[in-house]
């Protein structure tokens, strides 16, 4: 069964519901899959100050999106809080449209103001026996690049899947990256790259290429072919905690590509330092932290030399990045906010990278693993990082050699919130 879509006279929209096996969808346009279970509701707004008329939206949805079958599967409902240009926000009507039902009317919105708030909601039907093995999916095309992008955002965040792209002749091909996380080791890297993930104009490549530090004498050829494939709206992301702390690795950087973005995840050195530590032990065995951390407890001399320390020296580090690129060019997350607050900080990155506002709380499962790192919402469901590798448990350390740390990481600290124009509080 097909919902057929007309062509309108000022952009050329076609939209079709298909109901077929998932092999048999058309590569042509977009595609999005719909989700298995009732999506939950998404806020369009963001993605909607380019249709700055609901009219237009209406318009388009009412035109172009019809029923072709009484049976038909798919609900989508719109809930509109339109606003006047120029009058406060607080003086919205929201008003609850549904569209798509063969016998429905056409919804009754007026079609003046701006569009403030808009939410979209699609779900589908109790399927007929003879349809379950079979896919539903949206298929959207559109010549007006904004209504589409709009509704690509609003479909994605809802939980459909997009299967092919809109710009049909377009391949995905493996670029450089836009952007690097560039540690550090042990403070979120891997938490902050996995919930970037969920950005559709982002893609990430999962294994650390460690190309700047390790491999870079593999030349540039290898290391693009260690990025995911991209289209031309997305970019692609890596991170490798290592580049962090390698010398060379702002100038081999910066000879790539000199307006690059970097990410930088940084959370207290002392405990990140125990992070370190934890990790390290699963791999050898190892005498106490407080052995490992201090030279000699009695006289509280911190061992310089072992890198689990070293690493949290951040201003000595920064200071290499920061004479190869302005700071405008690294951006600086909280990697203790990242875990009470993802969403806030994950905001600040799309901001910092560019990016159309996307990600939200309803994203994540907060509290989810182990009562305290969140995971992601993937399909209704908890998704966690990594249950051995992230959130390890860390060992009970005595108070005064926790207070030695702090003592000895305060004016590197100081530092390090001076060079980034930002104070953690760390100690
Ligand atoms: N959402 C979520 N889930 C699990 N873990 C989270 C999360 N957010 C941040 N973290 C913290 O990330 C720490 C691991 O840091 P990295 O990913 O940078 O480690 S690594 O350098 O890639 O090995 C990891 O360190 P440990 O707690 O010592 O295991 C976590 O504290």
């Amino acid at each position: 069964s097909t919902l057929v879509t007309r062509t309108t006279e000022d952009e050329r929209v076609s939209s079709t519901l298909v109901t077929r096996s998932s092999e048999d969808i058309r590569h042509e346009d977009v595609a999005y899959v719909l989700p298995e279970k009732p999506s939950p509701e998404v806020d369009a707004s963001p993605y909607l100050t380019s249709i700055p008329r609901l009219s237009r939206l209406l318009h388009f949805l009412e035109t172009n999106i019809s029923m072709s079958q009484k049976d038909e599967r798919l609900n989508l409902s719109l809930e509109t809080h339109e606003m006047d240009s120029g009058e406060a926000h607080d003086s919205s009507h929201p008003s609850q449209i549904n569209v798509l039902s063969k016998e429905s009317q056409p919804p009754q919105v007026s079609a003046h103001g701006n569009i403030r708030k808009l939410v979209l909601t699609t779900s589908k039907s109790p399927v007929s026996k003879d349809t379950n093995s079979q896919k539903q999916s949206v298929h959207v095309t559109s010549s007006n690049v904004l209504t589409q992008t709009a509704l690509h955002h609003v479909l994605t965040k809802s939980g459909h899947r997009p299967h092919a792209r809109r710009n049909t002749s377009e391949v995905a091909v493996r670029r450089l990256p836009k952007a690097i996380i560039i540690g550090v080791k042990k403070a979120g890297t891997r938490a902050l790259l996995e919930f970037l993930r969920i950005h559709p104009n982002v893609e990430c490549s999962g294994p650390e290429p460690h190309y700047f530090d390790k491999n870079y004498n593999m030349g540039l050829e290898w290391y693009r072919d260690r990025m995911p494939e991209t289209y031309s709206d997305q970019i692609a992301i890596e991170k490798t905690p290592g580049y962090f702390v390698t010398k060379e690795a702002p100038q081999r950087i910066y000879d790539m590509d000199p307006h690059i973005k970097l990410l930088l995840v940084v959370r207290d050195p002392v405990t990140r330092s125990i992070s370190d530590y934890c990790q390290a032990a699963t791999k050898h065995t190892l005498q106490p932290y407080e052995s490992m951390a201090l030279l000699d407890e009695s006289l509280g001399l911190v061992n310089t030399s072992w890198s689990a320390i070293k690493i949290g020296v951040y201003s000595r580090h920064m200071e290499h990045w920061l004479q190869v690129f302005p700071l405008a060019q690294i951006h600086v997350v909280d990697g203790e906010r990242l875990i009470d607050d993802p969403a806030s900080e994950l905001a600040k990155v799309e901001q910092f990278l560019g990016l159309p506002k996307f990600i939200t709380p309803s994203h994540f499962y907060l509290r989810g693993f182990k009562g305290k790192f969140p995971c992601l919402i993937k399909r209704g469901k908890p998704h966690c990082l990594g249950e051995k590798t992230k959130g390890r448990e860390h060992p009970v350390v005595k108070e005064a050699v926790l207070q030695r740390l702090q003592d000895f990481y305060r004016p590197f600290n100081a530092k390090f919130y001076q060079q980034v124009g930002q104070n953690f509080d760390w100690n």
